[in-house]
Formats: C-alpha cells, structure tokens, sequence
C-alpha cells in the first residue's frame, strides 16, 4: 500500500462522490459472517441495483484503495475467533492494517474508502467483538470514513441475526444517501428463482432426475462436498438412548479413495424427515403437487440439478427447518391467506415478541405459519421467497473419532441426537437424528453389516491435529461428544508407540456420570496399550447431586501437573459443543500460567496467543 496521499482527509465524509468499487467482505470461521455477506449484496442488489463483490477479507486487495483514484465501498463482516482475533481468512489483512495504522503518517492512506462493518461475537467471551472492534478502529486510523451506525451481533442469546437485521435497516438508509443511491424499490418483491412446470425428463435409466443421488456418474471418486462419497455404515453403538440419544457409528471409506487425517472432520449431508417435508408442503399448498416436475432458473447460481420436483427439493436440498427471521416474517405477511393470519403474523414483528414466540421456541417457517392461520395453507407465498430465505440445506459435520493410522478406510464419529421440547413442541436437529434413524431404523442396536444403508460424506480438514513430534505431551480437554477426536488422537498414539515410547497423554474428560462416560470400554482397553503415559480424569457434573464437578475444575485441580507438561512443550487441545467450555478454558490457562508460572496479566495473554499461533493450543468447537 502506497502512503502517499494527497486528499483531503474529509473529502470522502463531506461530499458524495460516485463509488465506483463496491464489495462486501466477510471474515467468517464458521460460515455465519459469509452467509450474511450473500445476503447483504443480495440486499444493495435488490433495493440499490448495484453489485457488490463478495468475497473474504483476506481476498480483498486493499493495497489498490491508496493507489487507485476510484471511491471505494466495503462492508464488513467480521466474526471474532480464538482470543479476541479475527477469523482465519481476516487475519492477513488484519497483521497488515494494524502494522500501518501504528504509523501517523499513514492517516490519510484510506481517505477513498467509505466501509460499514457489522461485528459477529459473543457475550461468553472475555474479548467480545474484539475483531471487529479492533478492524474499525484501525480502518479509521488509516482515514476511512465510517458510514453509520456501527453494528455488532450477539450470539450468546441466538439473536445475532435480528441484531444483523435491525443494524441493516438503519445502515443501508445511510449508506445510499451517502452514496447517492437511489431506492429503485423498497418493498416490492421480485424472485429471484423462475420456477416452471416441465413434461417429465428422462434419466438414461428410465428414472427421472429427481435427485443429485439418483445420477450414476456420481457414483464414481473424486469426491469432494459437490459429490460427496455414498458411505455405507459398517456398525454402530448406542451408549445411551431416549432424549439423550448418544451414538458411535462407523463408516466405511473402502473404494472412495477419501483420505483423511487424525483429527479431521466429516461433512454429512442430511435428509429431512418425511413428516417434516409433508407438513412444510402442506404448508404452501404443495402436498398434492409434490411430484410436479419443475425447473428452476436463476442468475445466481443454484444448488441442485434441476428438473426436479417440490418434494426432492424440500427432502433433500432445503433447509425448510432453518432459524425464521423477522424479516421473513414481514415479507411472507404480504402472502397471508387471510386477514387474520396477516394481522397475527405481524404481532411478531416486535422484538420482545419474536424473540419469545420464534427464536425461544426455535420455531420453523411452516409450522409458524399453520400455528397463525389455524392450520390453512399459504399457496400464495411464492416458492423462490422459500428458495431465497431458508437456503440451502447445509452439511453438517463431525469430528472424526478414529486415527487414520488404525482405520486407513473407516472414518467413525460420535453423535448426540438433537431433541428438545420446548412449549409442547417437539424440535429434532436436523442431521443428528437423520443419522441415528440409518443407523438404527430397524430398532436392532447393532446394524446387520450387510445392510445397504449409506451416508452421503466428505472429509473437511481440520487444523485440529496431533503434534509431528510423537514424543511430546498431549492434554486434551473435553466435554460430552467432544471425547470423539481424541478417541483418534489415542488410537493415533497407540500406532506410534509400536516403533517406540510416545509422550504423555493426559486426557479431562467432562460428562455427566458414569453411564454418560462414552467410550469407556475403548479407554480401557487403551490404557492397557498405552500403559502409564495414557492417564484419564474424569468429572462427573451429574453423579452426585450436592458435589457437580465439571472439566474445569478437575484441570484446576491438576494444575501443577498440567503446567509441569506446559514446561515440557505439551500440546492442549479443547473441544466440545459449547463457547462457553472454550471461553473457560481460556480463563483457566491464562490462571494457569499466572499462578504456577508467575506470568503477570498481560504476560498470560501473549504467552497464550503464542501458543494458539504455533499451534500449540487448540479448539475444536461447534
Ligand atoms: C472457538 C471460538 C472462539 C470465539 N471467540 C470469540 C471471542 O473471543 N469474542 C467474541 O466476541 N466471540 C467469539 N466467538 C463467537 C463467534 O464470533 C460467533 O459465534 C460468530 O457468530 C461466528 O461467526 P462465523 O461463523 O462467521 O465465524 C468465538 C466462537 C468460537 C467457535
């Protein structure tokens, strides 16, 4: 970035000059800052007429602004990742913006850039929103102007997109002001998928292409997340069972030519349960017209092979039980089948009242709709608005509970089913319970290895990786299904150990009681392998009910063994299901390393961002 520059610093804040690039950046760890960048340039498109580029922070060459005599736009999208930092694809910029805006004489170098961020965290975290924070204060530091307001999302509560939503109403008025931008429609709604009846198409087989699983070249390796591996399921193992269902399942990977790594994860592609489909086609006055055979047209690019029908769409390729926003609910009113149903929909519309009717009970679309209109169908809602705002029906994914050095072609994972009542309602994660169904469908526990039940898979890799260095000390932290990668990384040790001693493995292992420890046949059995340099500390939450021991407390209670393995280069890992085991541990390393190391405060901080960057501490978390 050339420091040069000659503008006046309020030139891009008094006047309104033409903008000529425009982008909207994400930094995005887990998918939710890119999946509202697609929507936020859908968005501008919509009510602005102007397209945006949409791509990763770090792909963004922000070294062309200082040097470029062209008006820059950029929103962004910032989620904060580990201690306070950004996600891995915002940290190159972020290295380089935070060297230069240390320097004062680059505090003109983005005068041509106007941006809006909108901050992705939660309120678990010690360091909130210190990505976004940090990328604003910098930007401005260097001379950008900030087009208002600020925004920031909390996820802590699962409210973070109504966050996003009502920042986005406020901004977007700013912003097209600012850039002169003229509303060429507000309210109007325009699909952006043409969906058109067809004559019945063919497969060469005679089938019809219903499905992207119907198509025999995809049959065939390479495969990858566009054509995932059908798996077949080898065996599986129930540990314990009703509302909390916990599984062992093991996949085979023979003739796939899929190669994964200890540590690794597993990207499932879900189906969505019959009676979920029926209700939600029901829903839209689909369900007689389920096996319509239609064809679906768009300028933007679509996720499934078409012609198709309703029903393969919404059993295979839509999220139809996706979160439901407010602003669903505001455009889908206009769709109402009656007055009633409208003037109930848009009681909702309140913050207060959304959260309490929607979000708490984790309704879905269609079951919301019904509940309003007393069970009368909403043909009328058209299907691109369904298309456009439930989106594509995601993989799901699962740490891999096997080491590649044991199972060159199995992958195993450890699932917990997904249910909850909430308010009478039964709800059901999506890919949990879809797993548990093929795996035990004919209510046997173990599964008849000649059963042709397959997993659509692929393999995600993961940085979550054991140390090169066999020799060092490993101390993994867990809690529940979090036990599944370092099932592998044991596995992982007992390979090695045949060609010589492995270092200490020191495993917390958090669960409820002992019927809640999984895996304990395995460990075991390993400590026999393994002898001394495998040890295990479990904590019990739920065994006694006046003494509730979490992971936590048991490393605390370890803590100068744990710091002596520190000062032995040990490795530590974390993982689990919640932000808050991570935020904890944070809290407790950092105690750590001030109570036995005598590292001050800020000592602490820098000695743990230095092992996160070398690898040194990781998480696995979702
Ligand atoms: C491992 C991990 C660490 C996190 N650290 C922080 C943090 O330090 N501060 C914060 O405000 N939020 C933190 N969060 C919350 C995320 O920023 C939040 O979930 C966000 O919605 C993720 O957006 P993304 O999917 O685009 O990455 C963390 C989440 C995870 C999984």
């Amino acid at each position: 970035m050339s420091p040069e520059s000659t503008n006046d610093p309020k030139f891009a804040a008094d006047t309104s000059p033409d903008v000529t690039e425009f982008g909207v950046l994400y930094g995005s760890q887990t998918g939710t800052a890119e999946k509202l960048a697609h929507q936020l340039a859908k968005d501008v498109a919509d009510r602005f007429d102007k397209s945006a580029t949409v791509t990763t922070i770090d792909n963004y060459d922000f070294t062309a602004i200082s040097s470029s005599d062209k008006e820059h736009l950029l929103i962004l999208l910032v989620s904060t990742n580990g201690d306070g930092d950004p996600s891995d694809n915002a940290m190159k910029t972020f290295r380089y913006i935070s060297d230069l805006c240390r320097e004062p004489e680059h505090n003109q170098l983005l005068s041509r850039l106007r941006f809006g961020i909108f901050g992705l965290g939660n309120t678990a975290y010690d360091a909130y929103q210190g990505a976004a924070r940090n990328y604003k204060t910098c930007l401005l530091d260097l001379g950008a102007h900030l087009v208002a307001p600020y925004g920031e999302g909390n996820d802590e509560k699962g409210e973070l997109y109504e966050d996003f939503v009502s920042w986005k109403s406020k901004f977007l008025v700013n912003m097209g002001s600012e850039c002169n931008w003229k509303v060429i429609k507000e309210d109007q709604y325009t699909p952006l998928y043409q969906i058109q009846p067809v004559s019945a198409r063919k497969h060469t087989d005679g089938q019809l292409v219903a499905s992207l699983r119907d198509l025999d070249f995809l049959d065939r390796p390479p495969f990858h997340m566009a054509k995932p591996f059908m798996a077949p399921i080898r065996s599986c193992r129930i540990f314990t069972s009703g509302e909390r269902c916990q599984f062992h399942c093991e996949l085979d990977l023979e003739g796939s030519r899929l190669r994964y790594q200890t540590g690794d994860h597993i990207g499932i592609y879900p189906t969505n349960r019959i009676a979920d489909v029926e209700q939600f086609l029901f829903a839209f006055g689909l369900l007689d017209r389920k096996d319509e055979i239609v064809q679906v047209r768009s300028s933007t690019p679509l996720w499934f092979v078409t012609p198709t029908t309703y029903v393969a769409i919404a059993r295979h390729y839509l999220s139809i039980n996706s979160p439901v926003s407010s602003e669903i609910i505001q455009q889908i009113s206009k769709f109402s089948p009656s007055k009633e149903a409208r003037e109930k929909l848009e009681l909702l519309a309140s913050r207060e009242q959304f959260v309490k009717k929607v979000i708490k009970r984790k309704q879905t679309l269609y079951r919301l709709l019904l509940d309003v209109s007393s069970g009368q169908p909403w043909p009328d809602v058209p299907f691109s608005l369904l298309l456009e705002s439930l989106g594509k029906l995601q993989p799901r994914f699962y740490s891999v509970a096997s080491s590649n050095l044991m199972y060159e072609n199995q992958a195993h994972i450890s699932v917990k089913c997904e249910r909850e009542t909430i308010d009478n309602d039964a709800f059901y994660g999506v890919c949990s319970n879809f797993i548990e169904e093929a795996c035990f469908k004919s209510s046997n526990l173990y599964l008849n290895p000649d059963s042709s039940i397959k997993l659509p898979l692929y393999i995600r890799r993961s940085n979550f990786k054991p140390p090169v260095r066999k020799d060092r000390p490993i101390i993994m932290i867990c809690a529940g299904t979090g036990i599944a990668p370092f099932r592998g990384f044991i596995q992982e040790r007992i390979a090695q150990s045949k060609s010589g001693a492995v270092g200490k493995n020191l495993l917390f292992f958090g669960c409820r009681d002992e019927n809640d420890a999984l895996y304990s046949d395995d460990i075991a059995q390993y400590q026999k392998q393994l002898g001394s340099s495998l040890e295990v500390q479990l904590a019990y939450s739920r065994a006694d009910p006046s003494h509730k021991i979490y992971v936590q407390e048991k490393v605390r209670e370890h803590a100068i063994q744990v710091y002596a393995l520190i000062t032995q280069g040990a490795y530590i890992y974390v993982c689990g299901n919640s932000v808050k085991l991570s935020s904890s541990m944070n809290r407790l390393m950092r105690e750590l390393l001030i109570r036995q190391g005598g590292a001050s405060e800020i000592e602490a901080a820098k000695e743990l961002k230095q092992f996160r960057l070398s690898g040194r501490y990781q998480e696995d978390l979702w």
